[in-house]
């Protein structure tokens, strides 16, 4: 066969092949009868241009509004968005298990895969459980210490930007907040972003750099990823997103062998009560029993630092944002912190977590800012159970993925009402409040939950009403917020005035 021959009979077998593929995935595929984008039925690159518009939760609801809840967004994947879907998901023993979409996040040095990206459900139960307790509350509590070493530190910050009138971008403050309060609770000390007041290190932009790379390789076909992955590192903007991560691997061996060195002292009094010594306990207690060495502890620091800061970020300036947004819910909840702090409910100079809960509206307002605003943006993709699942009133066939987006689901008017999409936090002092919780996915939710949820609610509710109490916040600018989801619903900044309040 000559050359112009073989290409032909290589054309035409391409051809009949991709028509054959378009016929089945769009007539005769299990998945034909879910509506959708006609292009998503037969390519993920409809998926892979949605996400990489990173408006992936707008365009997801404008999906829903044409198609319905459920929606065909790749030829073997659905977007669902329906209350019903949440416990058939992500409730325990769902049956549900992660797709491949976690794999690119994952560590390349993990000995076993790390808690956000296991995708086999029972080595995850066995390997989340040696650590569990090291997340609980109490344990969180035991080094609330350390949260307020960071709060002084920014609020110092704040003060400083309040007496030169500059403009303060409270998404980059709080990033910077967040990462120097996992700094300080996994590596010893914190960062120094802070007292920097910037990204000294690299890291901020660095996470910018790579976690949009990440998102896209996620959800594009698994054989395309080493190549697009590869593809990247052509870009200096990345090799030096790549480098400071190993200025971070530098760093967490430092921090594990600085302690290790005093626990092999038995300095006890050198010790912090922070998540570092828990972990180095399991360590030293149950290490050999349960297969748990530095590098495993090392893996929990870096779980912190990628699944915790730009997440708890998003979450305090997210929700500030909305709070200074509405003069009614700002007056309100400065009013109710005045009252509480006069009636030495609040203490000074350091008010604490168990104190901060109390506050009904404060509580409402957290919750309103997580739901119009949750960490996440895009949906949270699962594989069906191989025997095909009921999910919502659908019948799904085996092995299909399918995911809930949080920024969608907790806009939806059949949950939430007409005003879904309004800040209100009074929804969450209503009589049937409760009940709302069922469908607020911002933590994730059965096995799958979020390991710092309390870690991070602790910095929201002592650093949002610490602010409150020193600081008169007003926004630069009445446009909505300008927004990005590469997994992260990122706000682009939040710019705001800061005047010290002369009324405390
Ligand atoms: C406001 C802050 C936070 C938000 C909104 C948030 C959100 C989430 C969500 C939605 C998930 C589930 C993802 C999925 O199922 O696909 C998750 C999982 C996880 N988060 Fe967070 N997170 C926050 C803070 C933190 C912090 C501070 C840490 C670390 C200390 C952390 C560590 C993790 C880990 C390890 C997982 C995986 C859990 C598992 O699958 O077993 N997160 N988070």
């Amino acid at each position: 066969m000559d050359y112009t021959t073989f290409l032909q009979a290589l054309v035409s077998s391409l051809l009949c092949y991709w028509v054959g593929w378009i016929l089945y995935a769009r007539w005769l595929h299990p998945l034909s009868k879910f509506p959708g984008p006609p292009l998503a039925a037969i390519s993920r690159i409809w998926t892979v241009l949605h996400v990489l518009r990173g408006k992936a939760q707008d365009e997801q609801k404008a999906l829903h509004q044409k198609y319905g809840p459920i929606v065909r967004i790749a030829p073997d994947e659905l977007a669902i968005s329906d209350p019903r879907a949440v416990k058939a998901i992500y409730g325990v023993n769902s049956g549900f298990k992660k797709t491949d979409f976690y794999l690119p996040f994952r560590s390349p040095f993990a000995r076993y895969p790390d808690h956000f990206t296991a995708t086999d459900e029972k080595s995850h139960a066995s390997r989340r459980k040696i650590v569990h307790h090291i997340y609980s509350l109490t344990s969180i509590l035991q080094a609330e210490e350390y949260v307020d070493k960071c709060t002084d530190l920014f609020l110092q910050c704040l003060g400083e930007m309040a007496d030169a009138q500059t403009s303060v971008d409270l998404l980059k403050w709080a990033r910077m907040y967040a990462y120097d309060v996992v700094g300080e609770f996994y590596f010893g000390q914190m960062f120094g972003f802070l007292k920097n007041k910037d990204d000294h290190i690299g890291y901020l932009s660095s996470t910018d750099s790579l976690i949009p790379v990440m998102t896209l390789s996620a959800v594009m076909p698994s054989y395309v990823r080493s190549i697009f992955m590869l593809g990247g590192f052509m870009f200096s903007r990345m090799r030096k997103a790549v480098g400071a991560f190993d200025v971070l691997t530098k760093a967490a061996d430092l921090a594990v062998e600085n302690r290790r060195h005093l626990f092999e002292k038995g300095d006890v009094s050198q010790r912090k009560p922070d998540l570092l010594t828990r972990a180095f306990e399991i360590y030293y207690r149950r290490g050999v029993e349960l297969d748990f060495q530095l590098i495993d502890l090392k893996m929990e620091a870096f779980g912190a630092f990628f699944g915790g800061s730009d997440t708890s970020a998003i979450a305090i300036s997210g929700t500030m944002y909305h709070i200074i947004r509405n003069e009614q819910a700002y007056r309100t909840l400065v009013e109710e912190i005045d009252q509480a702090t006069r009636d030495g409910k609040l203490s000074m100079p350091h008010l604490m977590y168990n104190e901060a809960v109390k506050l009904p509206y404060l509580d409402a307002c957290i919750k309103e800012g997580m739901r119009i605003h949750p960490s996440v943006g895009l949906t949270m993709p699962r594989h069906t159970p191989a025997e095909g699942a009921h999910v919502a009133g659908y019948w799904v066939p085996g092995n299909t993925r399918i995911g809930i987006n949080p920024a969608v689901l907790q806009k939806d008017t059949s949950v939430f009402g007409d005003d879904a999409e309004v800040f209100r936090p009074d929804r969450w002092l209503e009589t049937n409040a409760h009940q709302l919780n069922q469908y607020i996915l911002q933590f994730g939710g059965g096995s799958r939950t979020c390991m710092g949820k309390h870690m991070a609610l602790c910095e929201l509710y002592k650093i949002i009403p610490e602010i409150l109490r020193s600081f008169h916040l007003s926004l630069e600018s009445s446009d909505t917020l300008k927004t990005s989801a590469f997994w992260f619903y990122k706000p682009a900044s939040v710019h705001v005035r800061v005047r010290r309040r002369s009324d405390n």
